[in-house]
């Protein structure tokens, strides 16, 4: 990983961004996630699992070395998401992108290797986030290292969450 000292707000090259759309009917609401016909056969999931965060706090910053992750944002809460591009390589290299995604605005936001990222629940209810990413945790039977660098307590990080 390399870090630009100061990031500049704009779009990332590869970060794909989809608003959820909801099926409506008297019972409530319906959302496709991901469909294996509209999907890169790289960044296919191999596995999800749905985490809830309380109100006012953050998952992340981290990043994947290997991994795509496919967050789907659905609500109840809303969350602001963080996402720094510091792929050395990358046409958007020093890029940061806030987005607002949840109840108001359902999205999916695939992110891969190398974007630094992070989301908070802006939101007053706790907010559940679905994630279907590309690679195992901790590989078959959990038996290899977690692919996952955590930024969150590093001092002096770029990657901050205002
Ligand atoms: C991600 C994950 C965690 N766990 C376990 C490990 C730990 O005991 C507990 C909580 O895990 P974590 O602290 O890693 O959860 P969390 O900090 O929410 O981790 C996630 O943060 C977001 C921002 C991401 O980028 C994701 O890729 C992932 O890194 O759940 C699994 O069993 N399977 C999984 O796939």
């Amino acid at each position: 990983m390399s870090v630009s000292p100061e990031f500049t707000r704009g779009k990332i090259h590869d970060v794909v961004v989809k608003p959820l759309g909801k099926f409506l009917d008297e019972r409530g609401w319906l959302a496709e996630l991901f469909r294996s016909d509209e999907t890169d056969p790289a960044t296919m999931p191999v596995m999800a699992y749905v985490s809830m965060t309380r109100p006012g706090i953050a998952r992340g910053p981290h990043e994947h070395v290997d991994q795509t992750d496919w967050f789907c944002f659905i609500g109840p809460s809303n969350f602001k998401v963080y996402l720094w591009d510091s792929r050395p390589d990358s046409p958007t290299h020093g890029v940061k992108q806030t987005l607002f995604a949840g109840i108001d605005a359902p999205m999916s936001v695939i992110v891969p290797p190398g974007v630094v990222h992070a989301y908070k629940n802006v939101g007053g209810v706790d907010g559940i986030v679905f994630n279907a990413p590309n690679r195992l945790y901790a590989g078959e039977g959990k038996s290899s290292p977690v692919d996952e660098i955590r930024h969150e307590d590093v001092a002096g990080s770029p990657f901050i969450l205002d």
